[in-house]
């Protein structure tokens, strides 16, 4: 310990025992005034295209089912897809108090890039630090009223706006959605690693497009491979959190902006894993 430590960190740059005490430095940032959100989800990924989005909606359908207030933050600002699956095409409103998120028709609220930009087909042409502060302000400056659980879809990978999203929000805890792939053991250790560096608790690992059910028989044909996500999970002591299927029925409803109408119990495991949150808080 430094010979005349005062244990204010934040003022010092020197390493010992008590700025290890101290844990990492706060970059949280504070939600909108009006803002009120019980719990912070993230739903992340190690690469791209896994249904990371799909995943993450549904989470907030199924939560709100159960009867808890839900939202979505669309972070994966490169490549939102959030308001297309819930058949949001209007923008975004704000005042002169702030930004209002768009309500799904069952209640869930949604912000995304794709509502403020001049058309859905307007590419985000910008650089990292950039869409990291437009992630910030989708805390900061947005309204999310009474929500119990907030969703964040996260972009995939372990870049600057993850690490912007675990540094920012206070993140009760991340769910990994993977696909049954080789690289999947990697992949999966990358987002692990990242959230136990940032010392968020991982809920679990969940198993996308795992399975397709044969319509006639029922027999499960694995597409993509034998699915690996549970052994993975164990190796990295996750909870398994289950497979979905990929399911053409599912897509058709997604691509219609149809979400809300999709029935999947497969991913009741996962609506638990994050229910779990509430402990014996009131809805
Ligand atoms: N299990 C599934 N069954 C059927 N369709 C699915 C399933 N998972 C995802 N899809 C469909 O695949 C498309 C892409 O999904 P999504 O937008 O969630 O993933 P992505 O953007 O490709 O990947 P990510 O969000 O992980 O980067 C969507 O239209 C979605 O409806």
């Amino acid at each position: 310990m430094a010979e005349q430590c005062t244990h204010d960190c934040s003022s010092c740059s020197q390493s010992c025992s008590s700025r290890e005490q101290a844990g990492p430095a706060s970059f949280l940032e504070k939600p909108h005034e009006l803002s009120s959100v019980k719990h912070v989800v993230a739903v992340a990924s190690g690469k791209g295209g896994v249904g990371k989005s799909f995943v993450t909606s549904m989470l907030a359908v199924g939560l709100a089912r159960r009867g808890y207030k839900t939202a979505v933050l669309d972070a994966d600002i490169t490549g939102p897809s959030i308001p297309k699956l819930f058949g949001i095409h209007e923008q975004a409103q704000s005042d002169g108090l702030g930004i209002y998120p768009a309500l799904t028709g069952q209640g869930t609220q949604v912000i995304s890039i794709n509502m403020m930009l001049d058309t859905e087909t307007t590419p985000v042409i910008w650089r990292g630090p950039v869409i990291a502060g437009v992630v910030k302000q989708f805390w900061t400056d947005v309204i999310w009223r009474d929500v119990d659980f907030l969703f964040v879809d996260m972009p995939p990978g372990t870049g600057d706006v993850p690490l912007t999203v675990f540094q920012s929000l206070p993140v009760d805890g991340c769910l990994v959605v993977s696909t049954p792939q080789d690289l999947v053991s990697m992949i999966v250790s990358k987002a692990v690693n990242m959230t136990s560096a940032m010392h968020i608790p991982v809920l679990g690992l969940l198993e996308n497009m795992s399975y397709l059910a044969c319509p006639d028989c029922g027999k499960q044909i694995e597409l993509f491979g034998h699915s690996k996500a549970e052994a993975v999970a164990n190796q990295f002591s996750l909870p398994f959190l289950g497979r979905l299927p990929i399911d053409p029925a599912v897509a058709a409803l997604c691509d219609e902006g149809r979400i809300e109408e999709v029935q999947l119990p497969a991913l009741d495991i996962a609506c638990d894993a994050v229910e779990v949150l509430m402990g014996g808080e009131e809805k």
